[in-house]
């Protein structure tokens, strides 16, 4: 898995661009790594040998590829795939005025530090996206996968989720938010 990139590397702040299709066999590949980074990072011998930070999401842009392309895994209390896709040109087609944040907060692989606070979300969101063979999905997502989504679809846009911690009051929340976890 190619390092993931931190902080102060631009390609973390720049907007991807969309993938076309069909995809090389190049982008095919990178999309497996990725996928597998994430599998790599939740399993606990594999994460301790490579002493890998668990993930549920890697976003091309944090392996210094300015696609729009991101692996999602999601697992369930059991530890199976709850929601499992690589996201290619994802579209959030429409989002619930509801708001929902991680009551723990949120970690980034490319964000090295404890960033405290809430970070708002919409609870749920219509998702468009093309897998790698560009047939088109479209799902309705909510609570932590939507959160989870949300996050890594930041990352095409140059958007870290503490640039949504409110910076007076980081655990402020309007009431329309939820706290999730
Ligand atoms: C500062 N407080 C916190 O980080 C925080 C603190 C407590 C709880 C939560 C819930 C927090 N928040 C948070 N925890 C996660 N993980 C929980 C552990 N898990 C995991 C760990 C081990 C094996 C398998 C797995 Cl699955 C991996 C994922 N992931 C994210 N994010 C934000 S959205 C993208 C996603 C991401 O992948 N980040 C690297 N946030
Ligand atoms: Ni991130």
């Amino acid at each position: 898995m190619e390092n993931i990139i931190r902080e102060g590397n631009p390609t973390l702040r720049a907007r991807a661009k969309a993938v076309t299709f069909p995809m090389n066999a190049e982008n095919k590949e990178l999309a497996g790594k990725m996928m597998e980074f994430l599998e790599n990072s939740q399993d606990p011998e594999i994460a301790e040998k490579y002493k890998l930070r668990a993930g549920v999401g890697l976003a091309a842009p944090q392996v210094d590829v300015s696609l729009r392309m991101t692996a999602v895994l999601v697992p369930d209390e059991n530890g199976a795939p709850l929601f499992k896709h690589v996201l290619v040109n994802p579209t959030i087609l429409s989002e619930s005025v509801r708001m929902a944040a991680l009551s723990e907060g949120e970690g980034c692989l490319s964000v090295d530090r404890e960033v405290p606070g809430y970070v708002p979300r919409h609870d749920r969101i219509t998702l468009r996206w093309y897998d790698l063979d560009g047939n088109k999905h479209v799902e309705k997502l909510r609570d932590y996968v939507a959160i989870v989504c949300q996050h890594e679809i930041d990352h095409l846009n140059g958007i870290l989720f503490y640039d949504h911690i409110n910076k007076k009051n980081p655990f402020e929340t309007d009431p329309s938010t939820i706290l999730i976890g």
